[in-house]
């Protein structure tokens, strides 16, 4: 009936929105006690990037296999690449009591939630269109044909908002740091609160 089990949180939301960002800010404060999955991932290594630290960097044929021999919580392809969770890293971690944080796309967090119903889902929005763009073209990672195509993907991404259990608006990345790490301790509270309801009732129910 307890969970000692860790709890799984997936941020998603567009690109460019600021997810690396608010998660690199909220795994820079040591009083974060989540644990980070690193993807796998297709794409090119941007300058910078580092192998393991970032993503695991793959081959399309050693990311085809891993798919195939079921490695993958859920993985998508997005802008010509694939991405993808590590199923082992996720489960033992979790299993250890640590809660595992994902930062994914919108697609692969549709899977995640047809096999854990029970993780948060948190949508980190822009606060407009026009800023996600400017974000977009200010990061300077991207050609103009690869950022039509990412505000494009955005918009069909943003009608899917209403799906996640809360939607935060990423205005002030330390602000936004700040209402996912309030989320994640809120819903702790909330387990907390149900087990210990779900005990009395078993309790009563056994006597
Ligand atoms: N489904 C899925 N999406 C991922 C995963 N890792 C990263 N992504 C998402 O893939 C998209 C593209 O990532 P990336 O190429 O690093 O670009 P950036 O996030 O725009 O800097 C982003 O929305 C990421 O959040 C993963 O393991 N699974
Ligand atoms: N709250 C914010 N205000 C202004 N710029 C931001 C904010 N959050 C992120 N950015 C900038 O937007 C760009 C995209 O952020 P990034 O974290 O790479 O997005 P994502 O991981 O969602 O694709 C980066 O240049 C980043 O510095």
């Amino acid at each position: 009936m307890t969970s000692d089990k860790g709890l799984l949180i997936v941020l998603s939301g567009p690109s460019g929105v600021g997810k690396g960002t608010v998660r690199k800010a909220i795994f820079d404060d040591p009083d974060t006690g989540f644990k980070y999955s690193i993807s796998m991932t297709t794409r090119k290594m941007r300058e910078g990037e580092v192998d393991g630290v970032d993503y695991f960097f793959k081959t399309r044929e050693e990311f085809e296999s891993l798919i195939e021999q079921d490695k993958f919580i859920e993985h998508a392809q997005y802008v010509g690449n694939y991405y993808g969770t590590p199923v082992d890293y996720v489960v033992e971690t979790m299993e250890q009591g640590h809660d595992v944080f994902l930062e994914i796309e919108v697609e692969g967090a549709k899977q995640v939630r047809e096999r854990f119903p029970e993780a948060l889902f948190i949508f980190l929005a822009p606060p407009n269109l026009a800023q996600l763009e400017e974000r977009l073209i200010g990061r300077g990672t991207d050609s103009m044909e690869v950022i039509r195509h990412r505000i494009e993907e955005a918009k069909r991404e943003l009608s899917l908002m209403n799906l996640y259990d809360y939607v935060v608006i990423n205005d002030d990345v330390q602000q936004a740091k700040r209402r996912v790490q309030c989320i994640v301790e809120a819903s702790h509270m909330r387990r907390a609160h149900v087990e210990s309801k779900l005990r009395k009732l078993l309790l009563e129910v056994n006597n």
